[in-house]
């Protein structure tokens, strides 16, 4: 990967005492992606985007983030580095217009600060002192801090734990919204559903290690896995049949019911959250420390 990487990682280690939080993580972010890491608690995963963001040292790996060793950044390369905070830190006396504004002066080219008022949905708040809002309306803010400097690149460590369904799905809107600008997004997420419906990419971490890089819907092989086929028969038996073969199946079936609607009938392939568990219990399998 060349200019269109984000972000390009090799070998990549960070010990705390005797603990390998990154042991050996390799990663290609490229431009414009909406890039996600999942992983149990422990994993690697805030150790992993804090290095990223050149908040935390390394022990050994290279790392390139928008081509700059994050170490070495400097303040033309903090400002297009995005990073939403677990908690923004703004000061809860000011208004969400105050606070955006204050912000942006911290940055060379800062975005219109109406305008990512606009983007995060808090245009009704704006008048607001942030001690008045909600948790969902603060992790807005935090992600409008995180954008007013007009990033290349946005950092966000599980963004939506604590939502509402409601709040996670307009969450989803705006990390949409920015990617649709063209911002390269890395987020950290413990919500498979989340990882689905947001990301073009990621990476399960397991004991500081990737054990497994793709799609969502073909992550460890999982278009290709075992389909189960589920139907019943109209003596109101409920059948289940494992097949690699499932277009054959169901054309058997609908000859069998005379072309008509097989009843209940539904063809599953393994989910995210079925390869997922497979991933992680088969690297505690082999006995890695998490
Ligand atoms: N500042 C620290 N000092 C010592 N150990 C740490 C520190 N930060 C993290 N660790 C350890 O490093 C490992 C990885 O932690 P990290 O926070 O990166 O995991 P994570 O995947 O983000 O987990 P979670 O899903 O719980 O947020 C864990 O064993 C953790 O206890």
């Amino acid at each position: 990967m060349t200019q269109n990487a984000a972000v390009r990682v090799r070998g990549l280690r960070k010990r705390y005492g005797g603990v390998a939080a990154v042991d050996g993580v390799d990663l290609d972010i490229a431009r414009g992606e909406v890039f996600g890491i999942l992983g149990p608690n422990g994993a690697g995963k805030s150790t992993t985007v804090e290095i990223l963001q050149g908040y935390r040292t390394r022990d050994g790996g290279e790392v390139a983030v928008l081509g700059e060793d994050p170490a070495a950044g400097g303040r033309e390369w903090q400002a297009k580095v995005g990073i939403v905070w677990q908690d923004g830190g703004a000061a809860q006396e000011l208004t969400v217009a105050e606070t955006v504004r204050h912000f942006a002066r911290y940055y060379p080219r800062p975005r219109d600060a109406e305008e990512v008022i606009a983007l995060v949905g808090l245009e009704e708040k704006a008048g607001s002192r942030t001690k008045a809002l909600s948790g969902g309306q603060r992790r807005r803010l935090d992600v409008a801090l995180g954008v007013i400097g007009g990033p290349e690149l946005l950092l966000l460590d599980e963004p939506t734990t604590g939502f509402d369904p409601v709040a996670r799905r307009q969450f989803w809107e705006l990390i949409r919204s920015l990617a649709e600008e063209g911002t390269t997004i890395i987020l950290t997420t413990h919500y498979l559903e989340e990882a689905e419906a947001l990301t073009d990419r990621l990476a399960v971490i397991s004991a500081g290690r990737v054990v497994a890089e793709g799609a969502a819907d073909t992550l460890a092989g999982r278009a290709r896995a075992r389909a189960t086929v589920r139907w019943t028969e109209p003596d109101g038996t409920r059948r289940t049949e494992e097949t690699d073969t499932p277009t054959r199946t169901v054309a058997e079936l609908a000859a069998r019911f005379g072309g008509g609607e097989v009843p209940e009938l539904r063809v599953t392939r393994p989910t995210l959250e079925d390869v997922y568990l497979r991933l992680i219990g088969e690297r505690d399998g082999q006995g890695v420390a998490s």
